[in-house]
């Protein structure tokens, strides 16, 4: 990927297994929203390829921004926004099977404005399982949130590769929740990428 004459990364080669959770590493400014950019179609790569199989179909939860104190839409709301305006009862059956996946079902009606950053993100993340998508990508999910609410949007991710089979790309500079709760790694720096079992990340790169 280039844009004008600086190349971010090149040569770039790796698979992602059907099943699997693998962690994006690597330091600021190495491509890794780059990557997930392009793989996500919503930027054109300068040169080569890369191919999904066929039945793949793609989730995405954005990098975590705050959302106004005022914001009126409630949780529940603000999830069907990824859906039509006129919601007919398999949409509204769709939003409410989601809404209990990522443990929100109680507190539907809190405005969006009111929640905690894991509300939030998990918000963002039953909006994305509304497309009823097998691969996820993740991009800074967790990077504002407490530890604890860490721990509970990573279980959640987990429990949906685990029940689901969702497969997991998650972009993150946090090594060792990466280490809880991912399999494997891409490491993106130096315009490289190495891919490993998230075990055998080298303490190095940290
Ligand atoms: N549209 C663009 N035009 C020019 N340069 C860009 C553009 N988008 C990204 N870059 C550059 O490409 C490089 C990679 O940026 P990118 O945001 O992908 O890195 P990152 O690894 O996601 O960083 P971080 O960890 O800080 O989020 C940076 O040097 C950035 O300035």
């Amino acid at each position: 990927m280039r844009f004008d004459k600086y190349t971010v990364f090149k040569d770039l080669n790796f698979k992602l297994k059907k099943g699997s959770m693998t962690a994006l590493l690597g330091p600021n400014g190495t491509g890794k929203t780059t990557l997930i950019n392009i793989l996500m179609n919503m930027l054109t790569p300068s040169a080569g390829t890369f191919k999904f199989a066929d039945a793949v179909r793609l989730g995405y939860v954005p990098q975590f921004r705050n959302i106004d104190a005022e914001y009126p839409l409630s949780i529940e709301a603000f999830i069907g926004l990824n859906a039509p305006v006129i919601k007919n009862s398999a949409t509204k059956q769709a939003i409410k099977k989601q809404l209990e996946e990522t443990n929100l079902y109680q507190i539907r009606n809190t405005r969006m404005g009111e929640a905690s950053g894991g509300q939030k993100q998990r918000a963002y993340l039953a909006q994305a399982l509304l497309d009823n998508p097998n691969v996820i990508i993740l991009d800074e999910a967790t990077a504002s949130l407490d530890p604890m609410a860490k721990d509970e949007l990573m279980k959640l991710i987990k429990h949906l590769n685990g029940k689901h089979k969702i497969t997991v790309l998650f972009v993150t500079h946090d090594v060792s929740l990466a280490r809880k709760y991912m399999q494997n790694y891409l490491y993106l720096n130096h315009g490289q990428i190495e891919q490993g079992e998230m075990s055998q990340f080298k303490e190095a790169y940290e």
